[in-house]
Parts: C-alpha cells; sequence; structure tokens
C-alpha cells in the first residue's frame, strides 16, 4: 500500500503534496511535525552527483501518511530535495558604472562562503605567482653582475641563479593556471545566479512589459549580462589588479636597485598607455551600444520571422523580411566597422606608446652603462622587468576594451532587473483546491492605453459553481474581462472579488494556482505530449497525467505518436490537429484541477463534430467549478447559469438563455442569425 508523496524545496519555501492534497511548508522539520496527516521519519540525507557535475541531495524517509479515512498511506518514500537553490540577488545599482557595478559583483560573489574563499585563495595566489615571475629578472640580475667580474672563482651561484631565473617563469606559469581554475567555478556560479534570476524576473513581469519588448532582443540579453559577469571578473581579478600589483612591484624594484630615473620612465610610459587606451575605449563603448541595438534589431527581425514562418509563407513575404533582415544587417556592418577602426587606432597607438618607453629606458641605462654608473646586469634587469609588465599591459588594453563592452552589456540587465512590475502582489493566500471560486467583478473600467476605455463599467457575479458567460461582437471587451480575472492588468477603477478576496490582495501564484484556461489557441512546448500535459500541475505522475489526458478524450494512440511517450511535438512528423491542441488544454486544467475555469473561444476554431466533443469534455471540467465561457457560437454557451452580453464595453443584456431570448433583444437577434446560418449550412451539404 502506498501513497504519493512528493517534497519540493526551493529556497525556504516547500510544499508537500500528498494523496493529492497540498500543504505549504516552512522547512522540513514542520513536516514531520504536521504528524497526524503526514509523519516522515528516518530521513537521511544522501548526496547525488549526476552527469554534468550537476549535484543534488535526495532525502529518503520513512512516511505515514493519514490524510483521509479512504486512503492510508505507509512505506518508504524519497523525497527530492533540489540541489541547485539560487539565492536572491543583491540589488541592482541604477547604472552600469565601474565604480557601481564592482561593488554589485562583489555581493554577488561574497554571499557564498566557498566563493569567498576561491576568491581569497585566487588573490593570494595571483600576489604569490606575480613575485615568482619577478624574481626571473632579479636573479638574472644577479648572475650578470657576478658573471661580469673576471676572472670568477666559483661560477656555482651564477649558474644556481640562471637555473632559477628560468625555472621562476614556468612557476609563475604554474601558479596562474591554479588560479584560472580555482576561479572558474567563481565566475560560472555568479554568471548563473545572474542568468537565473534575470529570467525569473522576466517572467514575473507584468503581461504589458512582455508585449512591448521583442523575445529575441531578450534573449539576447540574458546571454549578454552572464558572459559580461565572467568577463569583469576575468578582467578585474586576472588583469587590473595583477597590473597594478605588478606596477608597484617593478616600479619600486626599478627605483631600488637600477634608478629613479628609469622607474619614473616607466610610471610614465605606463601613465600614458592607460590614458590612451582609457579615451579610444570610451569611444570604442559608444560605438558598441551602437553596434549592440542594431544586432539586437536584426536579431529580433530574424526570430519574429522564422516564430512566424507560416503567416510569412501564407503571404508570399519572404522576400520582404530578407530584405528588411539586410537593411539591418548592412547598419549593423557599418557600425561595426566604425568599432573595428577605432580598435585598430588603440592598437597602433598602444604599441607606439609601448616602444616609446622601452627606447627610452634602454638608451637611459645604455649610457650609465657607458658611463659605468650602472653594470650590465642593472641593464638586464631592467630590461626583463619593462618586458614583464608589456605582457599583461597588452592583454589590458584588450580586457578593458571587454569590460567596458561587458559595462554596456550590463546596463541592459539593470534596466531589466530595476523594471518592477507594474501589478503589486499581494499576500492573501486563495484555496487553490476545493470548490468553485465565488466571483464578483464591480463597475470594472479599464483602457490599455489613455486615448480609449475598452471598459466602461463592467458588474458580474457567479456563485461557487455557476458559470457564466461572456457574448458579444468582437472587441467588445470580453477578452480583457479574462485578462483582468487573470490579473494580467488591473482595473482603471472598479474591483474583481474572488472568495470575496480583492484580487490585488491575493498572491498571484495562489490566484494562478486555483484558475485554469482553456485558450482558443493552445501553445504547445517543443516536448512531449505528456510534458506538455503535465505543464497543469508539474508534479503529476505520468498515471496522472495519462488518466487527465483519457478524461480529456485524447487518445492513447495520439500520446504515443509515432513510436511511444518519448517523441517531442514537431519531432519525427508529430503535429497535433487544433482539436487535438485543445484536448492537450483540457487535459492540462483537468490535471489542475482549478477553482476557476476561464474557457476563450475554447472551441471557436473547430470544426461542428469535434466541437460536440470537446464541449463534452469541457462540460465534465466544468462540473462543480465556477466557469468563465466567453464564446461567439452561442449554441455553446446557452446551458450557463447566466450570459452577459456585451457590446463596446458594457454589459447590455444578461439573463439566462431562455430569458433572454423571451427579452427579445440583442441575444435573441443574434440567436436567430446563428440558427439561421447552421440550417443554410446545413441545406447547403444537402
Ligand atoms: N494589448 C492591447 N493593447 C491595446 N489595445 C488592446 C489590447 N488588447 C486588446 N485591445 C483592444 O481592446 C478592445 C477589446 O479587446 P478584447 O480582446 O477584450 O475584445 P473581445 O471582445 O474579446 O474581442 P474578440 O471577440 O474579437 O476576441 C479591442 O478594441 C482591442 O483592440
Amino acid at each position: 500500500m502506498g501513497s504519493l508523496m512528493m517534497l519540493r524545496i526551493s529556497g525556504s519555501s516547500s510544499m508537500v503534496t500528498t494523496l493529492g492534497k497540498s500543504v505549504s511548508l516552512v522547512t522540513l522539520r514542520s513536516i514531520i511535525r504536521i504528524g497526524s496527516k503526514v509523519q516522515f521519519s528516518q530521513c537521511k540525507k544522501r548526496r547525488l552527483q549526476h552527469h554534468h557535475h550537476q549535484r543534488s541531495s535526495v532525502l529518503v524517509c520513512r512516511v505515514v501518511a493519514t490524510a483521509t479515512a479512504a486512503a492510508q498511506g505507509e512505506g518508504t518514500f524519497t523525497v527530492k530535495q533540489k540541489g541547485t537553490t539560487v539565492q536572491g540577488l543583491p540589488p541592482a545599482p541604477s547604472e552600469a558604472s565601474l565604480t557601481t557595478v564592482m561593488p554589485y559583483l562583489w555581493s554577488l560573489a561574497s554571499s557564498d562562503t566557498t566563493l569567498r574563499w576561491r576568491l581569497a585563495a585566487a588573490l593570494v595566489l595571483l600576489v604569490v605567482s606575480k613575485a615568482a615571475g619577478l624574481a626571473g629578472p632579479v636573479l638574472l640580475k644577479q648572475a650578470m653582475d657576478d658573471l661580469a667580474q673576471p676572472p670568477t672563482l666559483n661560477a656555482t651561484p651564477a649558474l644556481v641563479a640562471l637555473i632559477l631565473a628560468a625555472l621562476s617563469k614556468a612557476v609563475s606559469a604554474g601558479l596562474n593556471e591554479v588560479r584560472y581554475i580555482i576561479f572558474a567555478p567563481l565566475g560560472q556560479a555568479t554568471a548563473r545566479r545572474v542568468g537565473v534570476q534575470l529570467l525569473d524576473h522576466i517572467l514575473r513581469l507584468d503581461l504589458a512589459f512582455h508585449l512591448e519588448r521583442q523575445t529575441g532582443a531578450l534573449s539576447r540579453i540574458l546571454d549578454r549580462a552572464q558572459r559580461s559577469v565572467v568577463n569583469i571578473f576575468r578582467a578585474v581579478v586576472f588583469t587590473f589588479i595583477p597590473t597594478v600589483v605588478e606596477l608597484v612591484l617593478v616600479c619600486g624594484l626599478l627605483a631600488q636597485k637600477v634608478s629613479g630615473m628609469v622607474a619614473g620612465i616607466v610610471l610614465v610610459t605606463f601613465t600614458a598607455y592607460v590614458a590612451w587606451t582609457v579615451h579610444i575605449t570610451t569611444q570604442a563603448a559608444e560605438s558598441r551600444k551602437q553596434v549592440n541595438k542594431l544586432e539586437n534589431l536584426a536579431t529580433g527581425k530574424a526570430v519574429d520571422a522564422l516564430l512566424n514562418y507560416e503567416t510569412v509563407v501564407q503571404f508570399n513575404n519572404q522576400k520582404l523580411e530578407v530584405e528588411q533582415y539586410n537593411s539591418l544587417l548592412q547598419g549593423y556592418q557599418h557600425a561595426s566597422l566604425a568599432s573595428e577602426r577605432l580598435s585598430a587606432a588603440l592598437n597602433g597607438g598602444q604599441a607606439l606608446i609601448l616602444a616609446l618607453g622601452i627606447a627610452a629606458v634602454m638608451s637611459l641605462a645604455g649610457l650609465q652603462v657607458a658611463q659605468g654608473t650602472m653594470t650590465i646586469g642593472d641593464l638586464v634587469l631592467a630590461n626583463g622587468l619593462i618586458l614583464q609588465l608589456s605582457g599583461p599591459l597588452q592583454f589590458l588594453g584588450f580586457l578593458y576594451r571587454d569590460l567596458r563592452q561587458s559595462q554596456v552589456d550590463l546596463e541592459s540587465l539593470f534596466t531589466i532587473l530595476s523594471t518592477q512590475s507594474l501589478l503589486k502582489d499581494g499576500t492573501v493566500a486563495l484555496q487553490s483546491t476545493g470548490k468553485g471560486v465565488k466571483l464578483r467583478a464591480n463597475n470594472l473600467r479599464f483602457s490599455y492605453t489613455s486615448s480609449r476605455e475598452v471598459l466602461l463599467g463592467v458588474s458580474l457575479s457567479a456563485e461557487p459553481g455557476q458559470s457564466i458567460a461572456l457574448v458579444g461582437a468582437s472587441g467588445s471587451g470580453k477578452s480583457t474581462i479574462v485578462k483582468l480575472l487573470l490579473r494580467l492588468y488591473d482595473p482603471d477603477s472598479g474591483s474583481l472579488f474572488l472568495d470575496d478576496h480583492d484580487l490585488r490582495s491575493l498572491s498571484q501564484e495562489s490566484l494562478r494556482n486555483a484558475v485554469a484556461v482553456v485558450p482558443q489557441d493552445t501553445v504547445l512546448f517543443n516536448d512531449t505530449i505528456l510534458h506538455n500535459i503535465a505543464y497543469g500541475r508539474p508534479s503529476a505522475t505520468q498515471e496522472q497525467v495519462i488518466q487527465a489526458a483519457k478524461q480529456a478524450r485524447l487518445h492513447d494512440a495520439v500520446l504515443r505518436m509515432p513510436d511511444g511517450y518519448a517523441t517531442r511535438v514537431g519531432e519525427r512528423g508529430l503535429k497535433l490537429s487544433g482539436g487535438e491542441k485543445q484536448r492537450v488544454a483540457i487535459a492540462r486544467a483537468f490535471l489542475k484541477g482549478p477553482r476557476l475555469l476561464i474557457c476563450d473561444e475554447a472551441t471557436s476554431a473547430l470544426d461542428s463534430g469535434t466541437e460536440v466533443a470537446i464541449l463534452r469534455s469541457l462540460k465534465e471540467l466544468a462540473a462543480g467549478r465556477t466557469c468563465v465561457f466567453v464564446a461567439h457560437r452561442l449554441s455553446t454557451i446557452k446551458h450557463c447559469d447566466r450570459i452577459m452580453v456585451m457590446d463596446a464595453g458594457v454589459v447590455v443584456e444578461e439573463g439566462t438563455h431562455q430569458e433572454l431570448i423571451a427579452k427579445v433583444g440583442i441575444y435573441a437577434h443574434m440567436w436567430t442569425l446563428q440558427e439561421s446560418e447552421i440550417q443554410r449550412t446545413a441545406a447547403i451539404k444537402i
């Protein structure tokens, strides 16, 4: 005997589903304390290592469940705990300058103890590897000075110094590699956190935000934000800090071992180099912004055309799409070329400054050697140290550019992260299971844009388990009411109540758990049909999903098409008809078991045979739940408890089918028209 147990933990909130009943829990302890309903005991945590280096832990517990008198279960259950919990991000700064980005990234990286240790270890290794690198030229100078004193009695110290000088490079490089390995997870983990949080944030933003953005452009921002985080970390931890440390060490050594003058020239060269790099890169950043903008437009255009492939082909507009894409790409090319030219100026200038600096140091050192104020060893030391510094300096320019570009990319990230949803989430939890919900709407007024009001004072109500229908002319505001019910928008004035709670006071999660929508056009994910149905309740078992599919009259043969349950929609010729897609939507709703069912033109795109079959499924689904039907075909809603006839944003008639027919008003007129249409079609068929 067994009962279904699923526990999902993410962050601090938990959810346990037992015998079809969901209970929100804060920690595992409180699950154990529930006692009378569910008892977890002998819990053992087991860590699992998956491929792709993912780790998760699994809690295996002995569970005794006595949820209802009829169903009792006892047995050992596996409780899965997600290994990839994501903590919240620190608040994003309002703009992306170096002074705001660094503290932001620092707080991202330092919020995790392991990452903090990695960062500390990487910084220690950095100093040690730099010191090892600089030891090379110093040892070389030592050997030169020893060997330059004839006759050399004992050459051993000089030879040892030469060998150590050669080895120091290898030691420095080796330590560098270790630093990369220690650092890599830090950059990756931080980038992942940014990516996950950004997607989470975007998905929680309101519909208005999503309607204004192009999906392709959003996905690029998501992509670039993660790359930028890694780039900035790499640039700062591997290049800027090391170069500054190295510069200080080199100048100190030169001043002490060679001369203050040489150290001064190195400092001037470095300053000129950085000034040139910053000057050109600032211009390049502007140019890069333009490149990004045009690239986003071009990608967005291509994604749009691909997503709307069928429409493009139906209107024979391939040429138009390609031409528009081409002109956007041309703009992108011009902007990229300008960016490339700046890049060439940057590289040329940097090389020149460096060459002039080295020439100045070497000629000064050569002069001093000739005058006898400097040894050959000093000259070798100066040369070695400058070469040591020039390597990372060249890298510095490249990474500074990268850094500025990343800064530009992060600006888009911050803009999105600081965008707040227009809909403030409430705190009251609407009961998600149980009988139908009580629905009230008082005097709803709403406009999408300030220029036109779409709803001009709509009131409606439904008792638990009742069904209401919204009918009326196209554009009269029926779907808008549905959007308000789902709280995709808030009304400008008036209020909506579910179970006597104002919709604005409800948590959106609980609201959406209690409501299911069967839309006109069901969107399927590129996954198996089972997955698409399970989307209604991801924690459902395969048996429950198949049961829901049966309730929606989706035949097993369709589920298994073309060979087994594993085929993804769109793969190996698996494509569903309009009616089958509707059944998937209905199966989703069955699985969800909502308190409020909304059918927005659920059958209007179907032939009458399929419509009858789907209406039968819908009727079963609707039983006991509160339902809102939006329909053009009146035959589909004539049994509803209340029918609201809408026109230009107001309810013009309301009542039952019989009452409205008896009234001989708009509804009765629409009914007569549709009936005679049906008879005419039937006559044509005969
Ligand atoms: N996102 C939007 N932005 C601006 N106007 C919108 C938006 N969505 C709908 N509208 C407008 O609001 C009005 C009401 O639209 P709604 O979709 O609610 O009508 P409907 O009665 O459901 O129509 P139909 O029966 O054709 O689906 C229409 O004039 C429509 O153009």
